[in-house]
């Protein structure tokens, strides 16, 4: 089976682009205030015009009211919903649209019985827990932790980066790797850009993916 590929926080079309031809599967639009990452709905539209056929478009929110989630489904062409707050699953499921929802991995959590709870969703997006922090944290968690048969796709997230996806694949064979710090412009310091992807660390990633799954 192949690894699928999303690369989270695209915030500009020419990312969203360079996703696309590096070969990924997906890409995210965070539609969440406090993200640095955060996208308007002009800038949700500019990036899906420039995208090829054949890339899932996800727009990823974090407990968003009902009326703000209807507001962009309606404006922007969203094939995905990622739920990454603690909706419930009757939250996730009410806007008729394919929808996964991501857990992220506290000391403790029952990933089987949150699967099983969350039987509607499309995938489970596993992450790591950093505490008021919802995501895009770039904390990596202990893979071992992740239960070895689940009733739903596992998207595995979390610190992922060139460096350490074929380890990921290997280790847990998700059906798809999420990315988004990882593959970050960085400036002359070395300090991430949150909102500009590097075509190169993309491309370098989803090349690793493709020759360890
Ligand atoms: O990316 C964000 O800023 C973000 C903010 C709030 C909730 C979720 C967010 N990102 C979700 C993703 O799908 C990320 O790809 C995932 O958390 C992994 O991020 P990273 O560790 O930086 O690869």
């Amino acid at each position: 089976m192949r690894t699928r590929v999303k690369i989270c926080g695209i915030t500009r079309p020419e990312d969203g682009r360079a996703a696309a031809m590096a070969g990924a599967d997906a890409i995210g639009l965070v539609f969440y205030g406090p993200s640095p990452r955060c996208v308007t709905v002009a800038q949700a539209q500019a990036i899906c015009a420039a995208l090829p056929p054949f890339v899932t478009v996800t727009g990823l929110f974090v407990d968003a009211p009902a009326a703000q989630i209807s507001s962009v489904l309606s404006q922007v062409p969203l094939d995905l919903l990622q739920f990454h707050g603690d909706e419930s699953p009757e939250d996730c499921a009410g806007f008729g649209r394919p929808w996964m929802k991501a857990l992220r991995m506290r000391e403790g959590i029952d990933v089987a019985a949150e699967a099983a709870r969350f039987h509607g969703a499309r995938a489970l997006l596993l992450d790591a827990y950093v505490p008021g922090v919802p995501g895009g944290t770039g904390e990596r968690f202990d893979w071992s932790r992740i239960p070895a048969a689940l009733p739903l796709p596992v998207v595995l997230a979390g610190g992922l980066s060139p460096d350490n996806v074929a380890e990921a694949v290997r280790q847990v064979q998700p059906w798809a790797v999420d990315v988004s710090g990882g593959v970050e412009a960085q400036d002359a310091q070395g300090a991430r850009q949150p909102r500009i992807k590097s075509a190169a660390a993309m491309a370098a990633l989803i090349e690793q993916v493709a020759r360890h799954c």
